[in-house]
């Protein structure tokens, strides 16, 4: 089964508030993005990439990935205005059978094992969603009111988003709606069930100024 993994890099970073999208930030004199696609290149000889970019840094994104020896295997496409519709722009480059990982070029600290773990059940179920328990209370709004929510009962969502192409390649058919922030969402409401597997507590998305140092850490710890 061929194995593809869309890696999505098309985002402004508003929320780390720099010059340049968070993608492109340094870690130990590499880029965030790299770390990512280093990580899917490794976990599998014959994985192929496609690094979705923002149209404005295409440049800078196939700089980055010129800095790899098997350049070859990764392909690069524009990005689009929401991630749903840049996670649909690589989508559209598969056209064979595949095992699909969608992942967040800021999750750099994605494990081998994890993405191991999504290969082999998204083989066996059709679908592999990382999630973590949450480590803090969780209250929902309702109006002026708020009230806990059994925290057991609620996931935290990662990627690799993993699954067989021909459970999400006609899920995102669909027209777009706000719900869609992950692929999960997208699959879920094409009518097709979802199947959580264990995340990874390091595997974090990095969105604000102290996901850096959080990262750097990790990284100073052989991640
Ligand atoms: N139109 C978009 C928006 C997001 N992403 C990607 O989706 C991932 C997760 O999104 P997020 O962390 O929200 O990134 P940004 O949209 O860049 O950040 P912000 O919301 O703070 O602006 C990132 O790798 C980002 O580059 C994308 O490819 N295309
Ligand atoms: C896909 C995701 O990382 C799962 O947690 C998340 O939904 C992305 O959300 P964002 O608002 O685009 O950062």
């Amino acid at each position: 089964m061929k194995k593809i993994a869309v890696i999505v890099a098309g985002g402004t970073g508003s929320r780390m508030g720099k010059d340049i999208p968070k993608q492109f930030l340094l870690l130990n004199e590499k880029p965030i993005l790299w770390y990512s696609i280093r990580a899917f290149l490794q976990a599998f000889e014959d994985m192929e990439i496609i690094v979705v970019a923002h149209q404005d840094h295409l440049e800078r994104t196939q700089q980055i990935i010129d800095l790899f020896q098997e350049r070859n295997k990764i392909l690069l496409v524009t990005g689009g205005d929401t991630r749903f519709a840049s996670v649909k722009n690589g989508l559209e480059q598969i056209h064979a059978p595949a095992v699909v990982f969608v992942h967040d070029a800021v999750r750099c600290l994605v494990s081998q094992k994890l993405i191991s773990s999504c290969f082999e059940q998204a083989v066996e179920k059709g679908s592999a969603v990382p999630a973590v328990v949450s480590t803090d209370s969780i209250r929902v709004e309702e109006g002026a009111e708020n009230k806990l929510v059994d925290r057991e009962s609620v996931r935290i969502v990662q990627t690799p988003q993993t699954f067989r192409s021909e459970i999400l390649l006609p899920a995102f058919a669909q027209p777009y709606s706000a719900f869609f922030t992950d692929e999960a969402n997208v699959v879920e409401h094409s009518g097709q069930r979802v199947h959580l597997i264990e995340g990874d507590y390091a595997n974090i998305k990095i969105t604000r100024p102290v996901d850096m140092a959080i990262a750097e850490f990790y990284l100073s710890q052989g991640r």
